[in-house]
């Protein structure tokens, strides 16, 4: 019988080509590597070049994935050397795509799967993983409903634990060891993935109800008692579950949803940031937001919240917030309106003579005339250039955020929305965007993707220990973000670029263990905070063999 070679297939210790001829004997792995000793920079650049020549950005996921799954120095190692360029193939926009392919791309994976009809094998498939208590600091966690903006995708959902997961280390140094992806399989309602002969999850349409609440408490419950440390990051679920969740456990649970709570945040940093070119108060905004679901309505409050922070009454705040769904504008004569809708729907009475039937985004744009305008809608070119020339029209500097993904998604592409306004609109999109020429300025478009903050705040909350994430942890992350930026050039970007991507979220995680802090929910005290958040993040290198000096 062949002997396996285990030290080169444990993806964690694995180096491959790098293992000397001292450790290949003791190893048990003599003569199964060519005879070159290499460094973890020469095995860099053969794996770069061999990405290079990968045909698209999806046979590029491909292949990092397989690396990912050999050798997770290597893979973080050519992340952090090349995180602008191949944050987009590992995460958002790519992601989606993988996503699509999943089952039918299948080879292997890394996540913890938890399926509904077997809650009695939840603490089980935990346990395999062979962690104890104080091994774990992450979890992310997804059931799949609405990926990004393509809706369903059932198991195949589960890259997108992994990414988010693969963005933590890659930005904020999240120890890879010490996070878990999983998938709650809950079944799907997407018919093209329940026909398919190769779908690989629960053959079944979606649990809901009491049985699908009892199975997030289990996880919830299970997770952590296991590892009571771990952060519980909640990403792309349902509108009304990711809410309700969030809400119905925040003080129990050490949780985080990602699509509210991070991509609030990442919001309110860009918000920040154009107030300071408008020189515009809080409290004066007046904010449309299309498509209000769990991303939109989770921006709707944090915005809310820093209107009645800047002195509104919440009254006043709600009377600045305007949303528009698939129906059009959301007023209060809307039958069978979500609870996170009616709280934002307008009086009937107050749109009286703006149109006969549905009030529709232009018209709503029009009568508001808005200082913000949020796409989470998963509508692609909803923003037409009537929209965009309203908004221009009716105020000097409008903020415009498109943030839908994936790019198949987005209300509008940042170069028409900048012509169309003349170039007076504040951008920030959901997507990486390049540049956009306008008359002579270089309009840089920040990306606003929970991407750029939810690293760093979860590095925080991890090296303070925090029991929850906090209204003030979020501002902080927000506040932190925002205070990265220069504005006054023209064209300026609102959010520091992706390629500082590390040392950003190093600053927002100080700022966010710092708040957690003051708001007594640090269960671990540090003496400096910067030199702690910078000795937690964890580096791609090979450890020495004593495993404490680097090489
Ligand atoms: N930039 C970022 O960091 C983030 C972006 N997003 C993006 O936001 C979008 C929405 O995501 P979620 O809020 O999680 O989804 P969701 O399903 O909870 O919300 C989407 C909302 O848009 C509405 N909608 C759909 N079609 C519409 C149309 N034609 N006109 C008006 N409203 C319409 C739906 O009724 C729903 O209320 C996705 O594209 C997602 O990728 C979400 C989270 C973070
Ligand atoms: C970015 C993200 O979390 C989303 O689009 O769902
Ligand atoms: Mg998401």
């Amino acid at each position: 019988m062949p002997v396996t070679p285990t030290a080169l297939q444990d993806r964690i210790h694995n180096r491959g080509t790098a293992y000397t001829l001292e450790e290949r004997a003791r190893l048990g792995i003599t003569g199964r590597l060519p005879a070159a000793v290499e460094t973890l920079d020469e095995q860099a650049n053969r794996a770069y070049a061999q990405l290079e020549g990968q045909p698209d950005d999806l046979h590029r996921y491909i292949y990092l994935n397989e690396i990912h799954d050999r050798n997770e120095v290597l893979y973080f190692k050519l992340l952090a050397d090349h995180l602008d360029e191949l944050l987009p193939v590992v995460y958002d926009p790519t992601v989606g795509e993988a996503i699509e392919q999943w089952s039918t791309d299948y080879r292997d994976s890394r996540a913890v799967y938890l399926s509904i009809d077997r809650p009695g094998d939840v603490r089980a498939s935990f346990e395999s993983l062979g962690l104890g208590p104080g091994d774990v600091d992450l979890i992310v966690v997804s059931d799949a409903q609405e990926i990004l903006g393509i809706g369903d995708w059932g198991v195949n959902g589960t890259d997108i634990s992994i990414g988010k997961l693969a963005v933590y280390t890659a930005a904020a140094g999240i120890d890879p060891t010490r996070a878990i992806a999983v998938n709650l399989d809950v079944g799907t309602d997407n018919e093209h993935l329940l026909n398919s002969p190769l779908y690989l999850g629960n053959r079944h349409a979606r649990v809901t109800g009491e049985r699908y609440d009892a199975f997030i408490d289990l996880y919830l419950r299970t997770a952590s008692e296991l590892f009571p440390d771990a952060l519980l990051h909640f990403e792309d679920f349902g509108p009304s579950n990711a809410r309700r969740i969030l809400v119905d456990n925040a003080d129990t649970y050490r949780i985080f949803n990602d699509d509210m709570q991070g991509t609030g945040a990442i919001v309110m940093a860009s918000v920040f940031s154009a107030l300071k070119v408008t020189g515009g108060r809080w409290a004066d905004q007046r904010l449309v937001v299309f498509g209000a679901g769990t991303a939109g309505t989770g921006m709707a409050d944090q915005i809310h919240a820093a209107m009645v922070r800047d002195g509104a009454t919440p009254e006043q705040a709600t009377g600045n917030v305007w949303l528009v769904d698939v129906h059009g504008l959301v007023t209060d004569d809307m039958p069978d309106l979500p609870d996170y809708q009616q709280v934002y729907a307008r009086a009937k009475a107050e749109t009286a003579g703006w149109a006969d039937g549905e009030i529709d985004l232009l018209t709503t744009i029009r009568q508001v005339k808005p200082t913000i305008l949020i796409g989470t809608s998963t509508a692609h070119g909803a923003f037409t250039e009537d929209v965009v020339r309203a908004l221009a029209d009716g105020v000097e500097r409008p903020i415009l955020l498109p943030l839908s993904n994936p790019t198949s998604r987005i209300e509008v592409m940042p170069a028409d929305a900048v012509a169309w306004s003349d170039g007076r609109a504040l951008i920030a999109t959901g997507i990486p965007a390049d540049p956009v020429e306008h008359e002579g300025v270089s309009y840089e478009i920040g990306e606003a993707n929970n991407a750029l903050l939810y690293p760093g705040l979860g590095l925080g909350a991890i090296v303070a220990g925090a029991r929850h994430v906090t209204d003030t942890m979020l501002l902080a992350a927000a506040e932190a973000v925002a205070g990265q930026v220069d504005v006054s050039r023209p064209g300026a970007s609102l959010l520091p670029p992706v390629s500082d991507l590390r040392a950003s979220s190093a600053t927002v995680a100080v700022a966010v263990a710092r708040a957690a802090e003051e708001d007594g929910v640090a269960t671990t005290s540090h003496g400096n905070l910067v030199q702690a958040v910078h000795d937690a993040m964890w580096v791609p290198v090979y450890p020495t063999s004593d495993g404490k000096e680097e090489r």
